[in-house]
């Protein structure tokens, strides 16, 4: 039986998700899958760093309690170590999972540079690395031999980009529209119940929706990165966020949610991309009143949806889940079998070599 050995960096809600998931589901997993998963390093910024190169044994990491490191472990260390975990782990896959920071992408952009500089497969649902260095990595994996996979970054486990990838090859994707973010979904919809902004963005929160800085979710930062992803790589384009115009929540009182509930339409966060005749890109994040016969308009709670405009098929819609810790895990589950999957295909062009 193949198996791959991953190292976990970042070890929050998706990360634990998924080492809940190799740790439950164990040999079914193995079976399902048809190789194993092996966890041989993890690193946090509060627990530190754990290096075990014969698998490390996830029911116990996973029961450690508030305030606990992993400096009392065998291969422990109270610091994270990014860097030098990443470039001396025995894993041949990074699963990146720290914070999305908006603004450069840092500290995740390292993590996945070091990580394929080293060799290593990369799996993230980290938005920082795809939308703000997705040319640059994806050239240096490939010149390293290496995956780079990042379905997560857009709509969670929901397998939108590789659905774009795999299922638009023939024809042509003139736009993309879409509720890309959600919290602010989820936010939006329990403030139409009567909840007060605070109280919404702390259930959000709590489920695991939000980002580490909520204000990225409320203020369109967030789909701002979904938004070059997806026109980057849906529309072949070559944009970066300060080509998304962006109007985040701020901008709809309590007021004007109640209002447009009784003219029969309903506030939504909608981030869109357009390719012009010129074969420039227009892009923007805004919220947006959308009578309820929109097909948008249905899409509640932390549902993510994207409407693909097309040459040969009209409007092609794809909805599911767009944000959660077990979805995302999900995502990189997804990740790991096109790794395996590019593996096996490696493996069998040398046989016939
Ligand atoms: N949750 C979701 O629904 C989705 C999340 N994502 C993305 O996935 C990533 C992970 O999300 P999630 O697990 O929810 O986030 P969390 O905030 O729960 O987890 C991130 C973890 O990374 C740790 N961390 C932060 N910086 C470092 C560092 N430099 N080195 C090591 N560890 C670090 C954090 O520690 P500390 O808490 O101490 O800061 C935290 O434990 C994010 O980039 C997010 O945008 C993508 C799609 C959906
Ligand atoms: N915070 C994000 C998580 C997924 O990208 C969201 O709510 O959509």
């Amino acid at each position: 039986m193949e198996r791959h050995d991953l190292a976990l960096i970042g070890f929050g809600g998706v990360n634990r998700a998924l080492a809940e998931l190799i740790s439950d589901r164990g040999s079914a997993l193995t079976d399902q899958l048809g190789f194993e998963l092996r966890v041989v390093a993890i690193t946090d910024l509060r627990l530190g760093s754990l290096m075990q190169a014969d698998g490390i044994d996830l029911a116990q990491v996973l029961a450690l309690g508030p305030g606990a490191s992993f400096a009392s472990l065998p291969g422990g260390h109270p610091e994270p170590r990014n860097e030098v975990v990443i470039r001396n782990t025995t894993a041949d896959t990074v699963v990146e999972a720290t914070f999305t920071n908006p603004v450069d992408g840092e500290p995740a952009v390292s993590h996945v540079r070091w990580a394929i500089e080293s060799g290593r497969n990369v799996t993230t649902t980290n938005k920082g690395p795809v939308a703000l260095a997705g040319t640059e990595l994806r050239a240096l994996a490939e010149a390293h031999g290496v995956r780079f996979e990042h379905e997560g970054a857009v709509m969670s486990g929901t397998p939108v980009l590789r659905f774009a990838e795999r299922m638009f090859a023939g024809l042509r994707v003139e736009g993309v529209q879409g509720i890309l973010n959600g919290t602010s979904n989820y936010v939006l919809g329990r403030m139409e119940d009567g909840l007060a902004l605070a109280d919404a963005v702390a259930e959000a929160q709590q489920l695991g929706y939000a980002e580490a800085d909520p204000t990225a979710d409320l203020e369109g930062s967030d789909v701002q990165l979904k938004v070059v992803i997806l026109a980057n790589e849906v529309l072949g384009g070559s944009i970066t966020t300060a080509d998304v115009t962006r109007r985040g929540l701020s901008t709809v009182s309590a007021g004007d949610i109640v209002d447009a509930a009784a003219q029969g339409r309903r506030w939504k966060l909608i981030g869109s991309a357009r390719r012009d005749a010129d074969g420039s890109i227009t892009a923007s994040v805004e919220p947006v009143a959308l009578p309820l016969e929109h097909p948008l308009a249905g899409i509640s709670g932390p549902t993510n949806a994207v409407a693909f405009d097309t040459d040969l098929l009209g409007t092609v819609t794809v909805s599911g889940p767009g944000a959660g810790r077990i979805e995302t895990a999900y995502a990189l589950l997804s990740d790991l079998i096109a790794i395996d999957a590019g593996r096996r295909a490696t493996v069998g062009e040398a046989a016939h070599a």
